[in-house]
């Protein structure tokens, strides 16, 4: 039987481009060639779990009226604590080929073994995604990159649980080494300890520090995993275009409230296709000549601001030193906790008189004081 014809929706954000699709390689690397840059942001949706035939059908239906194209379902569900819905398993891949069968869709499963691999591949699945808590794991990584090797399929690689660039990095190495070029990158946050307001803390920094090691992967932002609330969902997807993300993996169920899993951060289809219609995208570069001449002249003010400030910084040291010098004469301790509480509480309240943020004024005296510290014990020790 022929293939159904990838229904692809009128350009849905016409002018969206992102650093993956100025390269010229993206196109082979993101799932599809055939959804091209214009497609950008590339939209993943579907539910947590796949639970019942009749749930998955009804999402995959609503949601393929949406404009999504690539279904994403949990079929093997890692779960924090035993005991709980830990997925349909295999018996959820005759309904997932029903489903592909009667709608344009393609599907995307978590995969966290080999056998899973085998089981995926058997059923015909269109892409695998490696889950949180398996990236984490270069055993686990290495089983499913063996598993795959000679095949060609798009893999999609979530951050590990812990913010740890390197892992995340060596997950794509391992894969890269058995010969899958076809992978994306998953941004859903890292496990925290007390974060108030995000089930997994996103540390933006660390999927933009990816994108300056590997700006030819594509990016997706899974702002369901980051928020874990649907009320937050549109703020941080929205951010992630704002940062030239290249996609959105949302988690979507027909009946958010029942979902077996994960039931308070999925979206109806209703309020997914809201959404989209919402967001707003951002250019890449800016165009205008007269803009791009202002923007030179302000970012040559910048390059002279930042040369006073390290000129500032190389000052400071110098003072710092001077006083490590005595600190040595005298015999007394690199670590002053009086005069460091003095300064790291008075330097936020100058910031904030200045109209800076009193958290990044924190952070920074953080790392300046880390810096004396380590001249400092570099001159006693000496
Ligand atoms: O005041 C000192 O004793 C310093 O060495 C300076 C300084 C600083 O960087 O401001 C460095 C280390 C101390 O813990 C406290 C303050």
């Amino acid at each position: 039987m022929e293939k159904t014809r990838i229904f692809i929706p009128k350009k849905l954000w016409p002018e969206y481009t992102s650093f993956a699709a100025m390269n010229p390689s993206m196109t082979n690397l993101f799932p599809f060639p055939e959804l091209n840059s214009e497609r950008l942001p590339f939209l993943i949706a579907g539910p947590c779990s796949v639970e019942t035939p009749e749930q998955l059908h009804a999402t995959v239906a609503q949601l393929v009226n949406k404009g999504i194209q690539l279904i994403r379902g949990g079929v093997w569900k890692p779960r924090t604590r035993p005991n709980g819905f830990e997925g349909v398993g295999t018996l959820a891949l005759p309904w997932i080929k029903e489903v592909k069968r009667e709608f344009p869709v393609r599907f995307a499963v978590e995969v966290a073994s080999a056998s899973h691999v085998e089981e995926a591949l058997k059923a015909g699945i269109d892409v695998l995604w490696i889950g949180a808590r398996s990236t984490v794991n270069p055993f686990t990584v290495q089983e499913i990159a063996e598993s795959l090797r000679g095949i060609d399929i798009p893999v999609l690689i979530k951050n590990p649980v812990n913010p740890d660039l390197g892992l995340w990095l060596g997950a794509f190495e391992r894969l890269e080494s058995v010969g899958l070029n076809r992978l994306g990158a998953i941004h859903r946050g890292f496990s925290n300890y007390r974060d108030k307001i995000h089930r997994n803390s996103p540390m933006w920094q660390i999927p933009i520090e990816f994108r300056t090691i590997r700006p030819e992967i594509p990016m997706i932002n899974d702002p369901s995993h980051i928020s874990g609330r649907r009320d937050l969902v549109p703020s941080i997807a929205q951010k992630a275009l704002d940062l030239n993300f290249d996609g959105l993996m949302i988690e979507s169920h027909v009946r958010p409230d029942a979902a077996w899993t994960d039931a308070a951060q999925q979206l109806t289809p209703e309020v997914l296709g809201e959404l989209i219609g919402k967001l707003k995208t951002r250019k890449i570069h800016f165009e205008a000549p007269e803009t791009l001449h202002q923007l030179e002249e302000i970012r040559q003010q910048i390059d002279e601001a930042d040369r006073e400030m390290l000129e500032a910084f190389a000052r400071r040291m110098h003072l710092v030193e001077k006083i490590g010098e005595y600190k040595k004469l005298n015999n007394v301790a690199a670590f002053q906790r009086e005069r460091w509480q003095e300064v790291f509480e008075s330097r936020p309240e100058w910031g904030k008189k200045l109209g800076l943020n009193p958290e990044a004024v924190e952070e920074i005296f953080r790392i300046i004081h880390q810096e004396s510290i380590r001249k400092q014990t570099e001159i006693l020790d000496q």
